[in-house]
């Protein structure tokens, strides 16, 4: 296993650059967008007020005294940067303690008559409720004469291009889901087919991403795969609690499955199949802790190690569990995906539009050609994608 020098990881103190602009303007941005999704009381208000200033002109402070997850969040590095100014500390950590600290503003966490409601949860419905996804799902019909293979290339382009509908990136990102998806910047998909073909199939882990969706395409391609004999079961991995604005949890599968079921056509039997499958335990739904750390994979937990080691493979969704999974760093573009993810206990596969500047296994040839074309903006724009795979440990 090569022992890579690691390069720096990201932080947002450099204004102008794209991690400063998430702090200092998207997540206020957000924080606008819950306060007016809700008929918040007053206490909820000032606490909003209070995280606008601490998190754009403060200093991180310690979770209140009782806070449910505090021994977890100091395990996470908490004690280490309190005191410290959000644009100091690994933007990864920065991005994920906002979150932690908006669910805080909001009472979801404790218990009262505000627990467990999401603050993003008008914005997941409306998405799923758009005339959009209603177009998409009437598409499924004219895949069904389709043959089994494009078929399932149609489904995993879905899935990896449904990764541009992300609510929080349409915050800030001009003509973000509405241009024309204009390339992959890596395909590795016959790698990725390759092991979703041996036999016996086995378990395929999907960590998820966003709902709405993205969620959608990522549990018809679930279903396409368990139906095929590409896997005998799926586990997908969403997080335990409200996160980046638009990321699956639990209620948001239940909902994106109902949507299915209640439409017409194809949609409805993917729906029902799906339906039958979490019943019957092809597909099961996990919501691990680590799901939501502000750290890297290679940090995991030895539960989550061993469950991982026991895939056929791992297919990671999106910006953010990309930036997790090679580690949020200054890679060098050309640094191979196999060499930034050897820690994986097993095959791992990635799908995703790029919306941040972390990037590996792109041939130089191609980033050339990308920054004489757009200057960086392909890095973020949510323009690209890339479908990435390391299959160590399968034989290949
Ligand atoms: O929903 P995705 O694909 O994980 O993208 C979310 C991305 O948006 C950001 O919050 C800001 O770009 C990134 O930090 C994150 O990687």
């Amino acid at each position: 296993m090569p022992q890579l020098p690691a390069p720096p990881v990201l932080l947002a103190d450099e204004p102008g650059s794209f991690p400063h602009s998430v702090l200092a303007e998207r997540h206020p941005a957000i924080i606008r967008q819950v306060r007016d999704a809700f008929p918040y009381g007053p206490g909820q208000h000032r606490a909003l007020d209070a995280l606008l200033a601490n998190c754009t002109e403060g200093v991180i402070e310690p979770l209140p005294g009782g806070a449910h997850d505090v021994e977890r969040w100091r395990s996470w590095g908490l004690d280490e940067y309190t005191g410290r100014s959000w644009f100091e500390v690994p933007w990864l950590w920065s991005e994920s303690w906002f979150y932690r600290c908006l669910l805080e503003a909001v009472g979801h966490f404790p218990p009262g008559p505000w627990q467990g409601i999401d603050p993003f949860r008008p914005a997941k419905l409306a998405e799923l409720d758009a005339p959009e996804t209603d177009e998409e799902l009437a598409a499924l019909d004219s895949l069904e004469h389709a043959t089994a293979a494009d078929r399932a290339t149609a489904l995993l382009h879905g899935s990896l291009w449904g990764n541009r509908a992300d609510l929080g990136f349409r915050l800030s990102a001009p003509g973000a889901g509405t241009t024309a998806a204009s390339g992959l910047v890596a395909d590795d998909s016959d790698a990725l087919w390759a092991l979703l073909s041996g036999r016996p199939p086995g378990t395929l882990f999907l960590v998820a991403d966003n709902a709405g969706r993205e969620l959608v395409p990522d549990l018809l391609l679930l279903a396409h795969l368990l139906e095929h004999g590409h896997a005998r079961r799926a586990v997908l991995h969403v997080k335990p609690h409200p996160y980046y604005v638009s990321d699956a949890t639990t209620a948001d599968v239940v909902d994106a499955v109902r949507r299915l079921t209640a439409a017409r056509g194809a949609a409805a039997r993917y729906g029902r199949f799906l339906w039958s499958a979490m019943g019957d335990g092809r597909l099961t739904v996990r919501a691990h802790p680590f799901s939501c750390a502000p750290l890297p994979y290679a940090d995991m937990p030895g539960d989550l190690r061993e469950e991982f080691a026991g895939g056929t493979l791992t297919v990671f969704k999106g910006d953010l569990n990309y930036r997790r999974l090679v580690g949020d760093r200054r890679w060098p573009a050309t640094t191979p995906f196999a060499d930034v993810t050897a820690y994986f206990p097993g095959p791992v596969a990635a799908l995703r539009t790029l919306k941040s500047e972390v990037v590996t296994g792109l041939d130089a040839a191609t980033e050339a050609a990308l920054d004489a074309e757009e200057d960086g903006y392909w890095r973020t724009g949510g323009t690209h994608a890339l479908i990435q795979v390391a299959s160590r440990g399968a034989g290949g």
